[in-house]
């Protein structure tokens, strides 16, 4: 690499990666700036065309050919047929006869572009699609561990922006290099069979065209990666700022996030400008080559004229094709680079793909049977992170339709018991079974679909109020729909809103209250009719009229169900079957209400700080 291209990046690893100011926000890059050409890669990627290969690339080779080949008869008709032997000769029916060929192969070059083009988008836009398909589909099965890793926006710039800059290569860059190379192979054949000399003289120019085109382009393509790169920062930041908007505006932080965006910003025009300025420095010096070429090719057309070797049709000719020389060689440049952007596009999205769920099916997995719902813990000991433990050797057993809670405090391991139920984390060591059966055994789908989780966060996805209960069970009919939201008390609230079960909610629900939202979410469970049921503080953070109907909705939805319950407020888990007393990932306590007043233990401590405090 030439010390140019070195200087220029460590100049660019060396800017900060965010302000300095403002350290808060802190994002990894995940793109590389230079790599190394990588074959099985580009095999990888161009195999995603071979489903269209078959139907679509007879026909877009043919139409390069025939669009080539019409191109490069002009110069020779209008050079040497035109000139030389119409014009010179005064023949003018030869004259009618090229001019009526020349308009005809321009028009038969006009069809085979428009076909050419047609087809190419056809293989390019599917196979975006695909790769687009793949990876949403591929990320939706991705563990808890894999999102607790990524910020959601480098997640979302992946599949979008490096999908999208494979675009450009699928749809015009393959096919434009299959063209160039036709083009040039075909002008420089042609070239030398006319007259080798002169041809090879114009020729010199060709490598130092390459080198040009090639290296220069490189560091431009650097500079345009590092603005890429600037804006995926901007664009990370932009989907963290708008999803905490709340806590910023609560908090009057509003100036300080404007100064930080306002640094990633200003580095990102920085970046563009430095990119666009030496984008600019490339077209002149093209064209300064290309210029040498044309003096050669006069000053030398012009000696063998004068020595009888060459006409001036045919000088004509050569200028000609040596116009139409350049530009594929500028354009071959400019394609092996964006070929370069593409691969490190292809790099991160196959890095995506190719990681392994961390929670897959056993290869002899078999689906969960239909269960009852004894669920047994043993020795369970979990680790987030190696060497710390947020569970330390947990024992629960729960039977066929009993509420369990948990309790304790922050940090204590609650959510962390629910995660391991319905697999989302898989135990570091103990087992997790269900009916007698260990959860690591059967197929995870098969599990989850007789679990319901209602989260305290209540996701409410864009849709109708109906589609939001749905989504427990997708067949379920309308009349289905409105009996759970009826037995969970949410009907009359629907029903108050102003189309009912078919008024749009936005994203996240924004437009419900907190009570509201939890009883969809019950209704939602409620129609999914699950054996187990897990409640995650789902009761907290709601005035006391709500609670009480949350209440009477609880006990619908618990009924001969068993229910493991996280909840802060004591007054809810009162008469579940047995309370779990957590403690830094260790149980310290258990038994019912009763028993562990009487115990006067740490359960009775919480409950006495909690009537304190009322
Ligand atoms: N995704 C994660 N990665 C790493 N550590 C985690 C993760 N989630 C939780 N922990 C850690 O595991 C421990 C137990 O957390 P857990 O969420 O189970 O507590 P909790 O009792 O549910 O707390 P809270 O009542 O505040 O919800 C904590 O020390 C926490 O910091």
């Amino acid at each position: 690499m030439s010390t140019h291209t070195e200087k220029l990046k460590t100049e660019l690893n060396k800017q900060p990666q965010q302000n300095p100011e403002n350290e808060r926000f802190v994002y990894k890059d995940d793109d590389d700036i230079d790599k190394a050409f990588n074959w099985k890669q580009f095999a990888r990627l161009f195999g995603y065309m071979k489903p269209y290969a078959k139907q679509f690339l007879p026909l877009i080779i043919l139409m390069t050919i025939l669009g080539t080949v019409t191109k490069l008869a002009v110069p020779y008709l209008t050079g040497v047929l035109a000139i030389d032997q119409a014009i010179r000769q005064s023949n003018l029916p030869l004259l009618y006869i090229v001019t009526a060929s020349v308009l005809g192969l321009y028009v038969v070059q006009w069809a085979a572009n428009v076909f050419r083009i047609k087809y190419t988008n056809i293989i390019g836009q599917r196979v975006i699609y695909d790769i687009r398909s793949s990876l949403f589909a591929h990320i939706q099965k991705l563990s808890f561990n894999f999102f607790d890793k990524r910020p959601a926006g480098s997640v979302l710039v992946r599949v979008t922006n490096d999908v999208n800059s494979l675009q450009d290569l699928f749809t015009n860059g393959a096919v434009n290099v299959l063209i160039d190379c036709v083009q040039l192979a075909g002008i420089m054949v042609i070239l030398l069979l006319i007259n080798w000399k002169l041809g090879l003289a114009v020729m010199i120019t060709v490598p130092i065209m390459f080198f040009i085109s090639t290296k220069l382009r490189q560091k431009i393509r650097i500079a345009w990666q590092d603005v890429r790169m600037k804006n995926s920062r901007i664009n990370s930041h932009l989907n963290e700022a708008i999803q905490g908007i709340r806590v910023t505006q609560a908090y009057t932080q509003e100036q300080e996030n404007m100064k930080f965006f306002d640094g990633m910003n200003t580095e990102s025009r920085k970046s563009w400008d430095r990119a666009s300025t030496m984008n600019q420095s490339f077209g002149p010096l093209i064209e300064i080559t290309g210029g040498v070429g044309s003096m050669i090719l006069f000053w030398y057309g012009a000696y063998l004229i004068q020595e009888g070797e060459v006409t001036i049709g045919l000088l004509v000719t050569f200028a000609n094709y040596v116009g139409n020389f350049w530009d594929p060689i500028n354009r071959l440049g400019q394609m092996y680079n964006q070929l370069l952007v593409a691969m490190a596009s292809s790099e991160r999205i196959f890095e995506f793909l190719d990681e392994k769920p961390s929670i897959d099916d056993k290869p002899d997995a078999k689906p969960l049977p239909k269960i009852k719902g004894d669920v047994n813990l043993e020795k369970v000991v979990f680790e987030y992170e190696p060497g710390r433990q947020a569970l330390k050797g947990i024992d629960i057993e729960a039977k066929a339709g009993q509420s369990i809670a948990l309790v304790g405090h922050t940090g204590s391991g609650k959510s962390t018991i629910i995660n391991l139920l319905s697999r989302f984390y898989d135990v570091t060591q103990g087992t997790v079974k269900i009916d007698g059966i260990d959860v690591r055994d059967v197929k995870v789908e098969s599990l989850r679909a007789q679990i319901s989780i209602v989260l305290q966060d209540t996701f409410i996805f864009s849709g109708t109020i109906r589609d939001n209960i749905r989504f427990g069970r997708l067949d379920a009919t309308d009349e289905e729909i409105e009996k759970v939201a009826e037995a969970v008390k949410a009907h009359d609230f629907i029903m108050s809103l102003p189309a009912g079960y078919d008024t749009e909610v936005e994203e996240r629900g924004s437009a419900l209250s907190m009570g509201q939202r939890q009883l969809l979410s019950f209704a939602r469970a409620l129609l999914a009719d699950p054996r187990i049921l897990i409640l995650d503080e789902a009761t907290a953070s709601i005035d006391t009229e709500t609670e009480l109907r949350i209440q009477e909705a609880l006990k619908v939805l618990l009924q001969g169900r068993t229910s493991f319950i996280v909840a802060h407020r004591l007054s809810t888990i009162r008469h579940a079957d047995k309370i779990i007393v957590l403690d830094h990932g260790e149980i310290k306590e258990q038994g019912t209400h009763k028993e562990l007043i009487r115990h006067g233990g740490i359960y009775n401590g919480l409950v006495e700080a909690q009537f304190r405090y009322l």
